[in-house]
């Protein structure tokens, strides 16, 4: 177990529908001695109603809030691993909440995406014809969003969820050694 590893920093994932937040969060949320809190999970038991439903009953824009309201209260806490939703990165004031703790962003290609997904029907924003297209054109609205992650982990095509868990636990100290080398700086040209 990496406990020490963030020192309590809260681990957030983002990225597109079916890219494994869900997945890869459990494994690092063990491997890390952390909780592992899901906001699509947390959303659908305090609705009850699932995800597809409270698109339906109460509309998209009302799931955003309810998503920003379960983002915010989860970063109250500390020693988390939260798998958010794919939209997460939308709203400006998600990411006051995401840069609470290491913001990483699960890259992974859309054939890759539209196969895992080909046969789940509880994404209401895949629902139709030609779910593909519709990934793609997500993707491309939400890409420079998720590039502003601290983490981009490009996931390979046969790389198992313990696999990718691994390359960004890995990954974790180089980055926490960036993030407070340029927070020192900016707080020197603040003092300057
Ligand atoms: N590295 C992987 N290799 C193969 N399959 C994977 C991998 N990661 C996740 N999967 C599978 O892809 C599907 C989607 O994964 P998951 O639900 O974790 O994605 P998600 O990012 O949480 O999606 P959402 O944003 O819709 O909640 C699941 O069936 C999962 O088992
Ligand atoms: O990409 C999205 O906008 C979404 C992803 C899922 O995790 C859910 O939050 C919901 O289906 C919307
Ligand atoms: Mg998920």
């Amino acid at each position: 177990m990496s406990s020490n590893l963030l020192q309590g920093l809260n681990l957030y994932l983002i990225g597109m529908m079916g890219s494994g937040k869900s997945t890869v969060g459990k494994i690092l949320a063990t491997q890390l001695g952390y909780h592992f809190f899901d906001t699509d999970a947390v959303i659908e038991q305090a609705a009850e109603q699932s995800i597809a439903d409270i698109f339906t009953n109460l509309g998209e824009p009302t799931f955003r809030e309810l998503e920003s309201q379960v983002l915010a209260e989860l970063s109250a806490y500390t020693k988390l691993v939260i798998a958010t939703g794919g939209g997460i990165v939308l709203q400006q004031m998600n990411w006051s909440y995401l840069r609470h703790g290491l913001i990483v962003w699960l890259d992974v290609g859309v054939d890759q995406l539209s196969q895992r997904l080909s046969h789940d029907r509880t994404r209401p924003l895949l629902a139709g014809d030609n779910p593909r297209q519709k990934l793609t054109d997500l993707l491309h609205q939400r890409q420079s969003l998720y590039a502003q992650a601290d983490l981009h982990i490009h996931v390979e095509d046969q790389e198992s969820p313990t696999q990718v868990a691994d390359r960004i636990l890995s990954q974790i100290p180089s980055v926490l050694k960036a993030t407070i080398a340029s927070s020192e700086q900016a707080s020197q040209s603040w003092k300057n």
